[in-house]
């Protein structure tokens, strides 16, 4: 390898590298450091806003703040929200720190200021006895360029940040220039000369470079100024409450009274917790761990210390509460108390009581523990041993104070204070710095780095990036719908919903659409006929306008796919079943009548006719599909029905996409168990079947016969694989059984509820057949028994989901289709429409049927569609349906039936839309 590919190869590798770490270092920050926090505080009985990804308690704060600064205030004293969040995110954040007022006030009282007040005062003189605006000639000790500072939007920042530096680069040049010509001695010890000083020191150590002086000359302008200016303000308000007000009025009336200097000071504010709020767009790769590992686990953590506090939102954490309480707060109108700590912090205010004295709450995704205790204020204001180094200062923060005393940390941090201890004779601190803790990076190859970052951002784009845009452009089109979770989607409510309908006891109405999708049939109300739905991270529009269901079932360019099935199964069951229905009558008959024989055990008694007919169709399939017996495919069967139960307990449980790769769950052992058990014993029928075509015995056209024949087919473009075969005997087994023994159980039920119709049913098929076997041109002229059977099928659609997917965009209807966008189809939503079959809609009438299915649609195709529309449609419809009207007439001709009162009425899906407890009836003989 040359010299260049190792360069290139190395430089590559150590790039990943770098995004990988930085990616796990994100998601280790945004996602499992504030959950881990969380939980470990609330496990101590520490409460607070939930942690939201990424923005953690900011957005709520800010907008609680905002809302509260809007409101007008009387003249109450209760300010302690107002400050608290200038604490805590932004300038006046230094307030908090004792030493700085001491320094401040040293400055003040002591050195410098001296001065200028006797300068503001001989101003005061011409407002003797006249209106004075406290706070304009306080604050007459600002610098131009913090009025300028503070007055700007967050695009200005950067500029402003160059526009500050030049100004006091200026201020330092001057005072070097006078150092030079001796003119220095004059300004002997000020903070000034201090840190020129310090920038030219001869030892290296104790040099500091001349960004850290700039950003240490911020830092005091905004920490010398902007606080004092404050205190004295309020002070004087203060002062005047108690003397009845002297020479000053309040407030004012007049263009620039207080009231209007507040609202300067607020848009100051406001402006600089703009900048600290609008959280930049993070490092993508950042987002999954920081946003939401991390969260939930630091919750879990301090929870279980017994820390509590308001749970973590993805991304948002807290912020959307604080932001609402905030609203509320700010909307009570408020009297002349000074109690105003309810109204500028809402959310701490109530979460203190909610939660305790100290409660955890999330600024982002970042854990914020909300200490309100005086001994724990006090433990953490006085550590001296860095257990508490001040957080990370927001990036506009940052910007605003360069990494000045305030903001630094460390070596950087302990130099400047020495210096400011001795320019503003603050007490020396003691200050120890903890080392970073450097991570030792244990080398990865290149390409395993590389793939895990590709892994990892494909994950992000389909989990974030894809839904939000997919989100985005169907909302564009009006189409509404619950909001997107991350990772979840929808799953999570769906199931809660469904949970919730399944425990509500049912009585024996055919209401049935609300109990199985309780989610479409809410959704659809709340956000329309056509709405988004997530499943997990995928976009999925639930159709439940006919016109549009047309649309895409009818669809035969491919705009709509279908995972491909069935494609052998169309030989046998589309061709092959016209052609070979004849044959198959007798395989049901002879099948049916061994059920029959079953049942003569149960005459005059309690029958579950579930069971039987899941017998008696997979019978059928066996014999009619397979050419073997239910017993030799029992297995199979059985095999398929635990696997059924496994998948559907998990159809709304999501997992990390490859994360089954390093830790399955019991269920996914136990499937794939059952797949390798269903496989091997469907080969083994194969493997019997091929022995019996290479000796030459005759089986007929069965379905397995044609896929055996294609699987050796010497064309190889004919051949299918054996993947193939197993694949499509699996749909059959299932496809073939499940729905129609649900069809006739539900029927069963309906006719033994409604013996009039039971009544009517047998008398044609007594009239067609007397006491004999059903005949194929008999079969076809059930009448009543179809009807009834259709009637069945609308109430009861087996099949309830029918999905596509957009395969490139296309129009439908008025709407336009992003590509991969999922479609979701239910019969259930159109069989249970009363706009569509009246107000008796739920109610079992099979003379709805008596001309025919167009004519009881209205020739609404999207209306009635059991067995699907279009291309796709059902293979097994003839199938099906000669099976029931057989099966139902021959019971019919030998039994009468009515409803056990052991029957519990609760339909449920697995699979199909079955009778969860199946269907007892009592049995008499005719
Ligand atoms: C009452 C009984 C049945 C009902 C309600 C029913 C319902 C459905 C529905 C709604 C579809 C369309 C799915 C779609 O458009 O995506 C379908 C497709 C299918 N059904 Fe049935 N079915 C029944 C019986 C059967 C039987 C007995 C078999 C096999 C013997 C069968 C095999 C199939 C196959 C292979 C497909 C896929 C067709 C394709 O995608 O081209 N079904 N069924």
């Amino acid at each position: 390898m040359g010299a260049v590919e190792i360069l290139v190869m190395s430089l590559t590798s150590s790039l990943c590298l770098y995004f990988l770490l930085t990616l796990i270092r994100g998601l280790h920050k945004l996602w499992w450091t504030p959950i881990h926090m969380k939980n470990q505080l609330s496990s101590q009985g520490i409460k607070g806003p939930s942690y939201r990804f990424f923005h953690g308690s900011t957005k709520e704060i800010f907008n609680m703040r905002n809302e509260a600064m809007s409101r007008p205030m009387n003249l109450s004293h209760d300010i302690f929200p107002q400050f608290c969040l200038l604490f805590t995110h932004g300038l006046t954040n230094m307030v908090q720190e004792s030493f700085k007022v001491r320094i401040i006030f040293n400055g003040l009282a002591l050195k410098l200021n001296w001065f200028s007040i006797e300068v503001m005062l001989e101003r005061w003189k011409h407002h003797e006895g006249k209106e004075i605006e406290a706070i304009d000639f306080i604050s007459d000790f600002k610098d131009s360029f913090w009025e300028q500072l503070l007055r700007r939007e967050e695009h200005f920042s950067d500029e402003l940040v160059r526009g500050i530096h030049n100004p006091i680069l200026e201020i330092i040049k001057k005072r070097e220039e006078k150092v030079m010509t001796g003119e220095g001695s004059s300004f002997v010890g000020d903070f000034l000369q201090l840190l020129v000083e310090a920038h030219h020191d001869a030892n290296a150590s104790l040099k500091i470079s001349i960004e850290d002086l700039v950003d240490e000359c911020k830092t005091f302008y905004i920490a010398g100024q902007e606080t004092t200016s404050t205190l004295l303000a309020w002070t004087i308000f203060l002062l005047i409450g108690k003397k009845g007000g002297a020479q000053f009025i309040w407030p004012t009336k007049s263009k620039s009274g207080w009231n209007h200097k507040t609202q300067d000071c607020k848009n100051v504010s406001n402006s600089n917790q703009l900048l600290s709020y609008k959280l930049s767009v993070p490092v993508l790769i950042w987002g999954l761990h920081k946003l939401w590992w991390t969260p939930i686990h630091v919750k879990n953590q301090l929870s279980s210390q017994g820390i509590k506090g308001p749970s973590y939102r993805f991304f948002h954490g807290s912020t959307k509460e604080i932001l609402n309480m905030r609203k509320e707060a700010m909307s009570r109108p408020m009297n002349l108390s000074h109690d105003i700590f309810s109204t500028i912090l809402p959310h701490v205010h109530s979460w203190i009581d909610k939660y305790g004295k100290n409660y955890l709450q999330w600024f982002g995704p970042k854990a914020q523990l909300v200490v309100t205790e005086p001994e724990l204020i006090k433990e953490i204001m006085n550590n001296r041993d860095n257990a508490y180094p001040k957080p990370e200062t927001a990036n506009y923060t940052k910007k605003l104070l360069g990494d000045g005393l305030v903001t630094s940390e460390g070596e950087k941090w302990a130099k400047m204070r020495k210096l400011a201890n001795s320019a503003f004779h603050a007490e020396s601190l003691k200050k120890e710095k903890m080392g970073a803790v450097e991570i030792l990076v244990i080398s990865l190859t290149s390409s395993l780095c590389l793939y895990f970052l590709l892994t990892l951002i494909r994950g992000l784009h389909k989990l974030w990036w894809t839904p939000i845009h997919m989100k985005n452009q169907l909302s564009s089109q009006g189409i509404k719908g619950p909001s997107y979770r991350f990772f979840h989607g929808s799953t999570k409510e769906i199931f809660n919903m469904k949970k919730e309908a399944m425990s509500r006891p049912m009585n024996l109405s055919h209401d049935i659409f609300s109990t199985i999708l309780p989610h479409v049939h809410s959704w659809v109300d709340k956000y329309g006929n056509n709405y988004l739905q997530w499943f997990g991270p995928k976009a999925q529009l639930v159709v439940t306008e006919p016109e549009l269901i047309k649309e895409i079932l009818n669809n035969r360019d491919n705009a709509y796919s279908k995972p491909e099935i069935g494609n052998y199964a169309k030989k046998l069951l589309g061709d092959g079943l016209v052609t070979s229905e004849g044959n198959m009558i007798p395989s049901m008959i002879s099948s049916i009548e061994v059920m029959l024989e079953r049942w003569k055990h149960h005459e005059g008694k309690e029958i579950e006719v579930c069971e039987e007919f899941r017998l008696l169709t997979s019978e059928v399939i066996s014999r009619t599909a397979f050419g073997s017996s239910y017993l030799e495919g029992k297995n199979i069967f059985q095999m398929l029905m635990k696997l059924a139960l496994i998948s559907s307990r998990n159809a709304y449980k999501l997992r990390f996409p490859g994360i089954s790769k390093i830790y399955k769950t019991n269920d996914e052992i136990e499937s794939e168990e059952l797949v390798k058990g269903i496989h091997n014993a469907i080969l083994e029928i194969i493997k019997k079947r091929e022995e019996k075509v290479m000796t030459g015995e005759s089986i007929g056209g069965d379905f397995l016969q044609l896929l055996v024949e294609a699987h050796n087919d010497p064309n190889a473009s004919q051949k299918i694989s054996i993947e193939d075969l197993l694949d499509e005997c699996k749909t059959f087994y299932i496809a073939g059984q499940e729905t129609t023994s649900t069809l006739l159980g539900w029927t069963i039920f309906l006719l033994a509820i409604h013996t009039d119709w039971q009544e009517e049913a047998r008398k044609e098929v007594l009239s067609l057949f007397g006491q004999q076997n059903p005949n194929p041109d008999g079969i076809t002229k059930l009448k009543t028994t179809s009807m009834i059977i259709n009637e069945s099928l609308r109430l009861y659609p087996p099949a309830i989901t029918i999905t596509r997917k957009v395969e490139r965009e296309v129009r439908l209807g008025k709407l336009t289709l992003p590509a991969n966008l999922l479609l979701y189809i239910t019969t259930l939503a159109p069989h249970h429409d009363p706009k569509i079959w009246g107000e008796d809609v739920h109610l079992f009438k099979p003379e709805r049927f008596s001309e025919g299915i167009a004519k009881a649609t209205n020739n609404n195709i999207a209306a009635f569609f059991p067995f699907g529309i279009g291309p796709r449609t059902c293979v097994g419809l003839n199938f099906a349906t000669t099976e029931a009207k057989i099966a139902l007439s021959m019971i019919l001709q030998r039994y009468a039936f009515t409803l056990s009162p052991a029957y519990v009425h609760s339909p449920f899906q697995l699979l199909t839309i079955r009778p969860q407890h199946g269907v007892q009836v009592m049995l008499h003989l005719l």
